[in-house]
């Protein structure tokens, strides 16, 4: 399985730990929410890849006013709806707002898994339903030549670049234009793996191999083979998981957990890191040999500020999406608003473009799109011209106010700062605020 999270929002506690139940035993990861207010919070730290499963009527509120609010602040997740024959009009309404489909709380059970299997395996056949812009910015024409170099080769590419730039896309652009495409891609979030079952995520174990393993599971590596293995965040890694992978990679075997003998593999390795690297390797952080395996070949995405000419392209292509998703006919931007897009920092790079659209469109509904509905105000006041990160005296401070102003979120905080998350965990420990903002 993926590191695709399940949020399951549904009110009935027993029937959601039954949901939850059903969808574990197939391998997925759940997250159980009881109140729409509970599944916000977890869809502001989601991932783009997770998917959300939620019944329609919960205690403070519905779960159309779920789907509305993400597709108003730019999430654009899977979003399936739990119904009883009753309330099939109403799921029906939800559809054009863009949920995925709608499923008879009696029929749960044998139709839920199949259609969340058939999401992932669309994705991982490249047909993701997230359509992609070709940037054609000479700074991403000239990226465009490199992937197609190094995409026919099974060298190990490094992505490098800001939180939101784009680094997943190429991974997949990599898998796709190369001898792998139609193989599994596997993307692991390397800033997630809880240290304890790191080995079991990544090699799979044998049945009774700990206390807790019912069953035998099959790791990354076994779940990429032939394919690619993307390992997102990966100068997040855990020391002792960057020298078990190390050795995985250079002998080109791993060992199950609790298994008595080697599997060989054949995946090719795509890292993808918003850090310096190099500069972890001097602090000790990360080790240099690990480096060199992953680092065939580099590929550097530059920050969406720095690629001025494909702002508007790209904006135009999300309020088309948007447009399409929420039933929107926004014919374009005012003179204000493309003044506004062309001035701001973008901290959040491609992924706070698209959501800022997103919200514009939302709220103009019709006719153009003016400054006032991009609502980019409060984060220009946020922006790195105001959060950068100048002084050693200053910048505790400034990590405090992105942190109070993101919610605690570090992923967004980080943003804010114009800074990786990794330099912000830096941060929050040089500065003792390590447990000060602990994210729920
Ligand atoms: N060329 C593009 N066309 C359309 N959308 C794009 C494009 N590039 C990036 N995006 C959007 O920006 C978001 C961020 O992209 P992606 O997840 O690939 O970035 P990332 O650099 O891997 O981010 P992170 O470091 O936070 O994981 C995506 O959800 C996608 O919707």
């Amino acid at each position: 399985m993926d590191k695709t999270k399940i949020i399951v929002v549904e009110d009935n506690i027993v029937y959601c730990e039954f949901v939850c139940n059903l969808l574990a035993r197939d391998g997925f990861r759940t997250m159980q929410a009881f109140h729409l207010s509970t599944a916000r919070k977890y869809l502001q730290q989601a991932a783009d890849g997770d998917i959300v499963v939620s019944d329609l009527r919960l205690p403070d509120g519905n779960g159309i006013d779920l789907l509305r609010w993400m597709r108003k602040e730019g999430m654009m997740q899977p979003f399936i709806i739990m119904t009883d024959y009753a309330e099939v009009h109403t799921a029906v309404e939800s559809m054009k707002l863009g949920s995925l489909d709608y499923i008879p709380k009696q029929l749960v059970e044998d139709r839920l898994v199949p259609l969340l299997r058939n999401i992932l395996k669309e994705r991982n056949i490249g047909r993701s339903r997230m359509p992609l812009f070709s940037r054609d910015g000479s700074a991403f024409q000239a990226i465009m030549k490199r992937i197609r170099l190094v995409a026919p080769t099974d060298m190990s590419v490094l992505i490098f670049g800001e939180n939101g730039t784009g680094k997943e896309h190429i991974a997949h652009l990599l898998h796709d234009k190369g001898k792998r495409a139609g193989k599994p891609f596997v993307a692991v979030d390397c800033g997630s793996l809880t240290k304890e079952l790191t080995s079991s995520a990544f090699f799979g174990h044998v049945r009774g191999a700990f206390t807790g393993a019912d069953s035998a599971k099959k790791g990354y590596f076994h779940e990429a083979e032939g394919g690619t293995l993307f390992l997102d965040e990966v100068g997040n890694l855990a020391p002792e998981t960057q020298q078990m992978l190390l050795r995985a990679i250079q002998e080109r075997r791993y060992r199950p957990v609790g298994d008595r003998a080697d599997r060989s593999f054949n995946v090719r390795i795509i890292a993808a890191t918003n850090e310096d690297l190099e500069k972890a390797v001097n602090e000790k952080r990360f080790r240099q040999d690990l480096l060199y395996r992953l680092h065939d070949f580099e590929i550097t995405v530059p920050p969406l500020r720095d690629c001025q000419e494909d702002v508007m392209p790209l904006a135009e292509f999300f309020r088309e999406i948007a447009n399409q998703e929420l039933e929107c006919d926004v014919i374009g931007f005012d003179g204000e608003a493309r003044k506004t897009l062309l001035t701001h920092a973008w901290p959040g790079n491609v992924r706070e473009l698209r959501q800022k659209i997103m919200g514009a469109v939302l709220q103009a509904q019709t006719g153009l799109v003016t400054k006032e509905h991009l609502e980019l105000a409060v984060t220009r006041a946020t922006s790195p011209v105001s959060f950068a990160l100048r002084s050693d005296a200053e910048d505790k401070e400034r990590v405090l106010r992105a942190l109070k102003q993101a919610n605690g979120n570090r992923k967004v905080a980080a943003e804010l700062l114009g800074i990786g998350r990794t330099t912000l965990y830096n941060k929050l420990e040089e500065y003792g605020l390590k447990y000060k903002f602990q994210q729920s």
